[in-house]
């Protein structure tokens, strides 16, 4: 791990978050108060009084439909975009009145194009905002040989390649680990994974939340795919035009109680088994065993145990822990209680991801 004092940065602040770059540094709060975006020449405003507070460490995914407003809310928040109205504070400081170029370089921003400069080796890609903020050398390659391990991107392999010799996946990843380079506390993810195929894009998703569990940054991440947003999002925005909130609150609640039509229409077909998905076996209730039955374990969820059910005909599946013992079982009835009584549901499968 670099150590983060022996090098005296090229921009000196003293203003809230930016002074504390550090090692392995966590997520700080993001809060808007009336934002607004009205683009030069339109009648409306793309952005209209939108108003959050995000928690320290919190993922949160923001889903609706292609031009609600998402990708400018966002881009608010590095000022690529600057708003028109409102106010927005990062750990408490208030980012409209600092200068952009250094707020940005404290903000991890992935987009969907990748946006690695093409001429430039992957290990150059990621030391661009380090070497901006005035690392030196030997603490610069530390941090792209960590970070291309974090990634899962052997550096011998990489490191000296041209983006164009990655694929996309890979080129994804190189992208996230840019983002990390000088370890901001926040993060703005714009669709990252949009352009990949879906299995390069599930495996990325998975990284990303070992990733995130590991690092636990402030993440705003932007997304089309609502089943992304339950699989990722620690809570979901769900925006209708103008960036207006319909629904903001945890994946399980949301799906248990969707606040209107619209966000109804948003989840689609099979909020049932999306809920199962998202309730770990450990928070199940379970029924005594039953000699014989297929085993699934602790750690799966109830939508794996109805897969197990449909796919062998049993009756019922044994649940077992890390050692393989047997804690109980779980029958077609079992999973039909828990998704008819709403509330505990929704609160048990908080915090379990
Ligand atoms: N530079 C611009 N000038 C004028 N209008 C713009 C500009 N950029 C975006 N808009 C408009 O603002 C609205 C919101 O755009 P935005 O890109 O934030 O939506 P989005 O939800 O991110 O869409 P998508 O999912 O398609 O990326 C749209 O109506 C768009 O046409």
């Amino acid at each position: 791990m670099p150590d983060s004092t022996t090098d005296t940065p090229a921009v000196s602040t003293n203003t809230g978050f930016l002074s504390a770059i550090s090692q392995k540094q966590r997520g700080v709060s993001i809060e808007l108060d009336g934002v607004s975006k009205v683009y030069p020449g339109q009648p409306e405003a793309a952005v209209d009084d939108f108003s959050m507070r995000i928690e320290p460490g919190e993922l949160v995914m923001f889903v609706g439909p292609s031009g609600c407003g998402k990708t400018t809310t966002m881009k608010m928040i590095n000022r690529i975009i600057e708003p028109s109205n409102g106010s927005i504070r990062i750990d408490g400081t208030d980012i409209l009145s600092m200068d952009p170029n250094q707020l940005r370089r404290h903000i991890g921003y992935v987009i969907q194009q990748i946006g690695l400069f093409p001429h430039l080796t992957i290990a150059e890609n990621i030391g661009v905002v380090p070497k901006l903020l005035g690392w030196s050398k030997s603490r610069i390659a530390d941090r792209v040989d960590e970070l291309l391990q974090t990634v899962q991107l052997d550096p011998e392999q990489f490191a000296k390649r041209y983006p164009k010799q990655l694929s996309g996946g890979q080129q994804q990843r190189a992208g996230v680990a840019r983002a990390l380079a000088a370890d901001p506390p926040v993060m703005l993810m714009d669709e990252p994974f949009g352009a990949t195929d879906p299995i390069t894009r599930e495996k990325l998703q998975a990284e990303f939340l070992r990733l995130q569990a590991d690092i636990g940054k402030t993440i705003i991440f932007v997304t089309h795919d609502f089943d992304e947003a339950i699989k990722l999002g620690d809570r979901i925005a769900v925006l209708s035009d103008r960036s207006q909130i319909e629904q903001f609150d945890t994946p399980a609640r949301i799906l248990a109680n969707p606040a209107n039509e619209y966000v109804s229409s948003f989840i689609g077909q099979g909020a049932a088994l999306k809920r199962l998905a998202l309730i770990p076996l450990i928070d199940a209730p379970l029924r005594p065993a039953v000699d014989g039955a297929p085993q699934i374990t602790l750690q799966d969820s109830l939508r794996d145990a109805l897969n197990m059910l449909v796919l062998t005909g049993a009756a019922a599946v044994n649940v077992v822990d890390v050692d393989h013992r047997v804690c109980g079982s779980i029958t077609n009835a079992s999973i039909s209680a828990v998704l008819n009584d709403a509330q505990p549901v929704a609160f048990a499968a908080e915090g379990t991801r």
